[in-house]
């Protein structure tokens, strides 16, 4: 549904994307995770022709980009995008939906409310709600969405993912959460390179999880290191420090054989010390 391939990018002497390549296929929902700056929004905006790259392919359902978004079928959310401000939110998303072959309206009480109101007004969550109406409003195969869920509550939050839910979607997101639930892939991207593609699960083991830190009088590595979960393992004298994707099988098992260990904490891994260890350069 969404192929690139080698693309690269510079503003001026910024790198963006630097030789990235990426297939998405009918079904799947696609986190893209990444840093402020990872080119997250660049690639999405090569991904549906608004901008060129400077080597590189971009296809969409098949076809060049612009051509795909004429035929109708790939919905977009973009971060900011401008919405005409004097025009009744409910005359607004009836007009687009009805330039479409296959209209669609969001079915949402928050969106329903608005109906009546113009533009001019709107709180910036409600204008998110607005926009993603928009995006769905031809009934797209393939969904794009830059930072969807920004500035929306939970509630708006809940609607947009039921939503989207039986569709292709490729979303950009600062949020490993959010990646966890609602993708069943992650594309992590941090200086405008892959640095990571897998199912969850495998993203979340690698960035992710729990740091569980320990003291053994007698240090034991190899058997820290085959606890469950333990994917780093870093040893100072008495103390260890493991990195886990599944802290509560690590505890388990590490109180279950190691009876002299004391003086356990936890903490948890925040994404940005997790780029950090990947790409071995802050974010
Ligand atoms: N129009 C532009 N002119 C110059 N530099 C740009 C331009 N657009 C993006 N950049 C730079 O390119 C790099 C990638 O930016 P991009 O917006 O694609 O990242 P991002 O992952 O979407 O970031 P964020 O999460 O902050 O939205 C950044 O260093 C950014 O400053």
């Amino acid at each position: 549904m969404l192929e690139l391939t080698e693309l690269k990018k510079n503003y001026g002497e910024i790198t963006a994307l630097d030789g990235v390549s990426l297939r998405v296929r009918e079904g799947e929902k696609v986190a893209l995770l990444g840093p402020n700056g990872a080119g997250k929004t660049t690639l999405l905006s090569i991904a549906l022709g608004l901008l060129s790259p400077d080597s590189g392919t971009a296809r969409l359902l098949g076809r060049p980009p612009r051509e795909a978004l004429a035929a109708g079928r790939v919905g977009v959310l973009l971060q900011d995008a401008g919405l005409p401000d004097d025009v009744r939110v409910g005359d607004l998303v009836g007009a687009v939906a009805g330039m479409y072959p296959t209209p669609s309206i969001l079915a949402d009480p928050e969106l329903e409310a608005l109906a009546g109101r113009r533009v001019l007004g709107l709180s910036g969550g409600q204008r998110q709600l607005v926009r993603f109406a928009l995006a769905l409003a031809g009934d797209p195969r393939l969904l794009i969405l830059d930072e969807p869920t920004v500035g929306l509550d939970v509630d708006a939050r809940r609607a947009l993912w039921r939503q989207v839910s039986d569709r292709t979607v490729v979303f950009a997101t600062h949020y490993l959460a959010e990646a966890d639930d609602h993708a069943d892939r992650v594309v992590l991207l941090s200086g405008g390179r892959v640095v990571a593609d897998g199912p969850v699960e495998e993203i979340k083991a690698l960035v992710g999880g729990t740091e569980v830190r320990l003291t053994l009088d007698t240090m034991d590595e190899p058997g820290l290191r085959s606890l469950p979960g333990v994917h780093a393992i870093v040893i100072e004298g008495t103390t260890a420090t493991l990195r886990t994707g599944d802290s509560d099988a690590t505890l388990r098992a590490l109180f279950a054989g190691f009876g002299d260990v004391r003086n356990v904490r936890t903490s948890g891994v925040d994404l940005e010390s997790a780029f950090v260890s990947l790409t071995g350069k802050g974010a």
